[in-house]
C-alpha cells in the first residue's frame, strides 16, 4: 500500500505567508516570509510543497514575483495554486518549474479552456474541487459555481487527472477533516485525491491515510503546522507506514 503524500501549505497574501479561517479573506494570521516557511517545510523532510497565491484568487493583486521565487528555490515538488485562469496566468504558473498545478475557478467558468489545458498537459493539471457542502465555490471561494459530482463526472469525462479537495467549512479551523466527503469523492472518481482542510492532529493523519486504498492520495497540511499541534517530522512519521 502507497504511503499518504502530505503537503505543507504555503498561503501568501501581500508578500507574507498566511493562513485563513474558513478561506475569508480579513480572517489572516500572518507567519511572515513564505520563502522561510516554505525552506523550513523543505528541511523538514517535506517532499511536496502545496503554494498558494492568495491575492491572485481573491482578485486582489497577485505575488507572482514572489511565487516565482519561492518555487525556484524548492528542490521539492510543488503545487501551486490561485488565480491560473488563463494561457496567461497558466504560462508563468507552469514556468516555474512546478510540477502542477491546481485550477479552482476556471473550471467552473471555463470550462472549455480547462479540458483543453488537461488535453495539453496532462497531469501537470489537477483541479481544486472547494465545496461547501457539494456545492463548487469559485472566485475566493465567494461564489457558487454548481454542483461538485456533475463537474467531478464532467473532469472525469475530460481526462482531468487528479483533484484537490477542500472542505471550505473545515480549512483553517483545525476542526478534523470532512472523512465522509473525501470517501463520497473517491467512490465517484477513480482519479486520485488530495484532501484539503481541518487536519489538526497526527490522528486525523491518521483518519486520512485509512483513506489510501480508496484514493486519497495525499493530505494538505496547514494551519496545524503552523499553530504548532505537532511538527512536520512527526506527521510524516505518523503516515510513514
Ligand atoms: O487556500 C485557501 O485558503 C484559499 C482560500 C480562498 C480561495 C482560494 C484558496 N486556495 C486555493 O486557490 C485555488 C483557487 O484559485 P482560483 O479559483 O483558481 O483562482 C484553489 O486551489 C484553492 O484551494
Amino acid at each position: 500500500m502507497s504511503k499518504l503524500e502530505l503537503l505543507p501549505a504555503v498561503d501568501v497574501r501581500d508578500g507574507q505567508a498566511v493562513r485563513l479561517v474558513h478561506g475569508e479573506s480579513g480572517t489572516e494570521t500572518s507567519y511572515g516570509s513564505p520563502l522561510e516557511a516554505a525552506l523550513a517545510w523543505q528541511r523538514s523532510g517535506a517532499e511536496w510543497l502545496h503554494l498558494v497565491d492568495l491575492d491572485a484568487a481573491f482578485g486582489t493583486g497577485d505575488n507572482r514575483k514572489l511565487i516565482a521565487e519561492v518555487a525556484g528555490a524548492m528542490d521539492i515538488k510543488v503545487e501551486l495554486s490561485g488565480g491560473i485562469r488563463d494561457d496567461d496566468t497558466l504560462a508563468a504558473a507552469l514556468a516555474t518549474g512546478c510540477t502542477r498545478v491546481n485550477l479552482g475557478t476556471a473550471a467552473l467558468e471555463t470550462p472549455e479552456w480547462v479540458a483543453k489545458v488537461i488535453t495539453e498537459h496532462g497531469d501537470r493539471i489537477a483541479v481544486g474541487l472547494d465545496v461547501r457542502g457539494t456545492t463548487l465555490r469559485g472566485r475566493g471561494w465567494t461564489r457558487d459555481g454548481g454542483d461538485l459530482y456533475e463537474t467531478l463526472e464532467r473532469l472525469d469525462s475530460e481526462g482531468c487527472a487528479r483533484y484537490v479537495v477542500t472542505d471550505i467549512a473545515k480549512d483553517g479551523t483545525l476542526q478534523g477533516p470532512n472523512l465522509e466527503l473525501l470517501r463520497n469523492v473517491c467512490a465517484a472518481t477513480d482519479r486520485p485525491v488530495v484532501a484539503s482542510g481541518g487536519v489538526s492532529s497526527l490522528d486525523d493523519l491518521r483518519a486520512i491515510a485509512a483513506l489510501v486504498p480508496l484514493g486519497v492520495e495525499g493530505s494538505i497540511v496547514g494551519k496545524a503546522l503552523y499553530a504548532e499541534a505537532f511538527t512536520l517530522e512527526e506527521a510524516l512519521e505518523a503516515v510513514a507506514r
